[in-house]
């Protein structure tokens, strides 16, 4: 087997490529390439890991045809075009949590550094001045702490301020009442954080929701004197009424670790009184680098090697204990939904999944996932379960989940039915031994069958003397059988034949094949 390339394209701690290697990847290191050089070299990669400065544009990605996965070694993940990742079915992931205690330090640092003026108190001190009467400061004990996103990083920041003795009050539409209690701050409204607030404190994906959540208008319903600290991302603040805040004094300090345009090597912010920065620092302490690029490189490798996809943002998850038990079931569920594509010619408007017995236990996401890429695989050969649920969606195929604890027939099973012109069509399998996927219902047609390589599927009048002459037909014309599996409705009624066979089946052979007495479809089949 081919080792997986990966290309290491911004600046990361060696450990990452180290990693790679281990884990049986080839590994390139080429950082602070512009973006045409990097579109003329990523068709070769198999993995990309980034931090914030490679921007993964849909031009990129239109480029890296053999692409299979962008690990992000950080958090924010607004410089990857998810969707036309997703579309193309190259998996992102991120590493959620390596370096939140250090970009929560970082935001406290920035609020001491606002509340004291330490780099002018610095500045001035080194340039000889001693103006100990120019910098007063304030106090953060008994201030209040407005938090807008209390996620991970919001949090790290909420415990640290609450042992400040500050107190801390949060806006963030998805932390629940329960979870506000065990962090102690107080949930508020934007609004009433804007009001109460001594020092703001960002911490926020950059979204279509959060994008300019410090807009002007917000800005001026914020506290006269409020200082305020932006260690998330640049686009979440209006730079230019921060600006225009803090000379006219309404804002008493800012401190900016993120800019709208990185890097920001030119500003006008820079020069303002009580403006600090410092260039997206954030995570960059040798602990959270450490952490992020040992992360990144372990899952990124897991996924190209092994199949295991952890911290993924456009698919469900496979968490070490589940991997082992779903993945037969993703067989299976991909195996099904593979059989119902190849089967149906029709549009199809509605697919549903139906778990029944042990596979209702699961996790659900990834078996759909996997039902809607063998689905649409017939359509498309460049569909994975990645972007099988997004493509699903994109061509208003409705999808349903329904599940049946109780055991029926088997004690676990998955039913893939399609809604077509002629009616709902149905297969099932379920696993044996825990582990094997078989076929048992075809079209309502109880049988037995492995789907695998070449098969040939017949639908004929069950009537004597049809196995031998289809066995006949197949070798005359040289190709072996190996395995049969037979069903009917009922003796004499319609029968179903679902051959392996070793090799696939020409047309002229499926032609003769439909021509025999009895016979009603013939369909060449492949998994
Ligand atoms: N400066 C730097 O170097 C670093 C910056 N970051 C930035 O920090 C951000 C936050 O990171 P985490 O806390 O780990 O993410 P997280 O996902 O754990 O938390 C984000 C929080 O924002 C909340 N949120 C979402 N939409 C909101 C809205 N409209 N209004 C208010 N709250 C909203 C979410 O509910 C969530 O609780 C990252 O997305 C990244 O952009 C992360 C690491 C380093
Ligand atoms: O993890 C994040 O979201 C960050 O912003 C860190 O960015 P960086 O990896 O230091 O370029």
């Amino acid at each position: 087997m081919t080792k997986p390339k990966v290309l290491i394209s911004d600046k990361m701690d060696p450990n990452a490529a180290r990693i790679f290697a281990e884990q049986g990847c080839d590994v390139d290191v080429i950082t602070g390439k512009t973006p045409e050089e990097l579109k003329a070299i990523i068709g070769q990669y198999d993995g990309l890991a980034i931090r914030s400065s490679t921007k993964v544009t849909k031009e990129i990605l239109d480029a890296a045809t053999n692409l299979k996965v962008i690990g992000r070694a950080g958090i924010g993940v607004d410089n990857v075009d998810i969707p036309a990742a997703s579309a193309q079915g190259v998996v992102v992931m991120n590493t959620p949590f390596g370096n939140s205690i250090t970009t929560a330090e970082h935001a406290i640092a920035l609020m001491f550094a606002l509340a004291r003026q330490l780099p002018e108190a610095d500045a001035s001190t080194q340039a000889g001045k001693w103006e100990k009467n120019r910098f007063m400061g304030v106090e953060v004990t008994g201030k209040t702490l407005g938090l807008i996103g209390a996620g991970n990083i919001g949090s790290i920041v909420a415990s640290r301020a609450l042992g400040l003795k500050m107190k801390v009050v949060a806006f963030d539409p998805f932390l629940t009442p329960d979870r506000a209690v065990e962090m102690g701050v107080e949930k508020v409204e934007l609004d009433q954080l804007l009001a109460r607030a001594d020092f703001i404190t960002l911490h926020t994906p950059l979204t279509d929701q959060t994008r300019n959540i410090l807009s002007r208008e917000n800005l001026a319903r914020t506290k006269k004197g409020v200082r305020i600290i932006n260690c998330a991302r640049g686009g979440l603040i209006d730079e230019a009424a921060l600006k225009e805040g803090l000379d006219s004094g309404h804002i008493a300090g800012a401190a900016l670790d993120v800019f709208q345009t990185e890097p920001a090597k030119d500003s006008p912010l820079f020069g303002t009184p009580n403006f600090i920065c410092t260039p997206h620092l954030g995570a960059s302490t040798t602990e959270a680098q450490v952490n992020v690029a040992l992360q990144v490189a372990e899952q990124m490798a897991d996924y190209l090697v092994n199949g295991g996809v952890t911290n993924a943002l456009n698919m469900p998850s496979l968490s070490a204990e589940e991997a082992p038990k779903l993945k037969p079931y993703m067989a299976l569920a991909e195996k099904l939904g593979s059989l119902v594509g190849q089967l149906t010619r029709d549009s199809v408007p509605r697919i549903s999944i139906h778990t029944e017995g042990a596979a209702t236990e699961l996790n659900q996401k990834p078996i759909v996932a996997a039902v809607l890429a063998g689905f649409l695989r017939v359509q498309s050969d460049t569909v994975n379960m990645v972007n099988a649920p997004f493509l699903a969606k994109e061509r208003g195929l409705e999808v349903r989940e329904v599940k049946t604890e109780r055991e029926g027939d088997y004690h676990t099973l998955v039913r893939v039915s399609v809604k077509t012109e002629a009616g709902e069509r149905s297969v099932a399998g379920t696993l044996f031994s825990n582990a094997e996927p078989r076929l048992v219902q075809l079209l309502g047609i109880k049988v037995e069958a492995e789907l695998a390589g070449h098969m040939m599927y017949i639908v004929n009048e069950d009537a004597p003397g049809f196995i031998g002459r289809i066995g006949t037909l197949l070798g005359e014309n040289g190709i072996n059988i190996g395995t049969f599996n037979l069903g009917r409705r009922a003796a004499g009624g319609e029968a179903v034949l679902l051959l392996s066979v070793d090799s696939a089946v020409p047309e002229a052979v499926l032609k003769q094949a439909c021509a025999l007495p009895g016979v009603k479809t013939v369909k060449a089949l492949s998994f």
